[in-house]
């Protein structure tokens, strides 16, 4: 699904690289938290599977496509397989929640039948069946963010990334984003997201891979939120999650990485996404009003003319909350 050998990234003008020699795997089906500290490398790590940026050195592999090899003009193509949603929502503020959704469908060129089918679909499925209507300021920020994962969605991609994307919402609506998550992955798409939100993945016991100024110092499935700082020789499983928490919060010992490579252990992919099918629970009620949230401006008018995804504009987010929240 996704594969990184030996990526280098290093920017114009920086001492170090913002990746270092980063080697990892991501298979079909996983929910992947990338956690670390502001600035060790997170955003750099999506922007280079959306090839939004290129390795200095090193191989990428992204759904089988080489991305060293992929002329820029397929870029577009190459990306509608992946959805991506930001810390900022960046909807279009002046078309509604079903025309934010349905543009991702119109700029690719799908006919207004599966436009119509696909929008109410997809709307139902995140809890906003009843506000297509609404524009994106009339909603709260768990509201809005659902659009947007609603339109990162529409297309079926087999893999989502998302940037922070609680980082602009109150503790509950988090909460209710997570759960969509998890059950988009349920349903057979492969999840990476970056993340400062510790509560978030200590209670999803996920795969979590740290970055530490560009390198990878942890890779533990089921893991935790919690930094490491030295490592043992303890297997991972031999203590239970609330004590091995309790442990790393003392700073007494880190956890050693639990091998992540068994395509066998991984939630086989469903086809109920991919057919539409509606799944089976309802996301939580637990929407807060946008006021902690921010607007969702960060599109402007004009946006029309640009990728609604929002791959035109830098992936780095706004970052008032980042670093406070670790
Ligand atoms: N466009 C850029 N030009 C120069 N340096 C950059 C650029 N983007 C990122 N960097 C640098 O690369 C390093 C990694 O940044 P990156 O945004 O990937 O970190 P991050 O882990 O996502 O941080 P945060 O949690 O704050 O979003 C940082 O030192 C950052 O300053």
């Amino acid at each position: 699904m996704i594969r990184f050998d030996q990526v280098t990234k290093q920017y114009a003008r920086t001492a170090r690289p913002a990746l270092n020699a980063v080697d990892l795997e991501i298979l079909r089906g996983e929910f992947v938290f990338l956690v670390g500290a502001s600035g060790s490398g997170k955003s750099s790590f999506l922007r280079l599977i959306l090839r939004e940026e290129r390795p200095n050195r090193g191989q990428i592999h992204v759904l089988g496509q080489d991305l060293q090899s992929l002329p820029s003009r397929k870029v577009p193509y190459f990306r509608r397989n992946l959805g991506v949603v930001f810390q900022d929502f960046r909807l279009l503020p002046n078309k509604t929640v079903a025309e934010n959704v349905a543009f991702t469908l119109q700029v690719i060129g799908k006919s207004r039948g599966f436009i119509q089918e696909a929008v109410p679909d997809v709307l139902q499925m995140v809890g906003l069946g009843n506000k297509s209507e609404r524009l994106p300021h009339e909603l709260s920020g768990g509201e809005q963010q659902r659009v947007a994962i609603a339109r990162a969605i529409v297309n079926k991609p087999q893999l989502l990334l998302a940037d922070e994307p609680t980082g602009n919402l109150d503790p509950a609506t988090s909460q209710g984003i997570m759960n969509l998550l998890e059950r988009i992955n349920a349903n057979g798409t492969t999840v990476v997201m970056a993340t400062h939100a510790a509560d978030l993945v200590d209670q999803m016991q996920r795969r979590v891979v740290e970055l530490s100024a560009g390198d990878i110092v942890r890779d533990e499935r089921g893991g935790g939120y919690q930094t490491q700082a030295v490592p043992i020789q303890a297997p991972a499983d031999a203590e239970p999650v609330a004590r091995r928490r309790d442990l790393r919060e003392t700073g007494a010992v880190t956890i050693p990485s639990t091998p992540v490579t068994a395509a066998t252990d991984l939630p086989s992919a469903p086809e109920s996404l991919r057919t539409g099918q509606q799944p089976a629970s309802a996301p939580a009620a637990t929407e807060r009003p946008a006021s902690a949230a921010q607007p969702a401006s960060a599109a402007q008018p004009g946006d029309d003319d640009r990728d609604p995804r929002g791959f035109d504009k830098p992936i780095r987010s706004t970052r008032f909350d980042k670093g406070d929240r670790a």
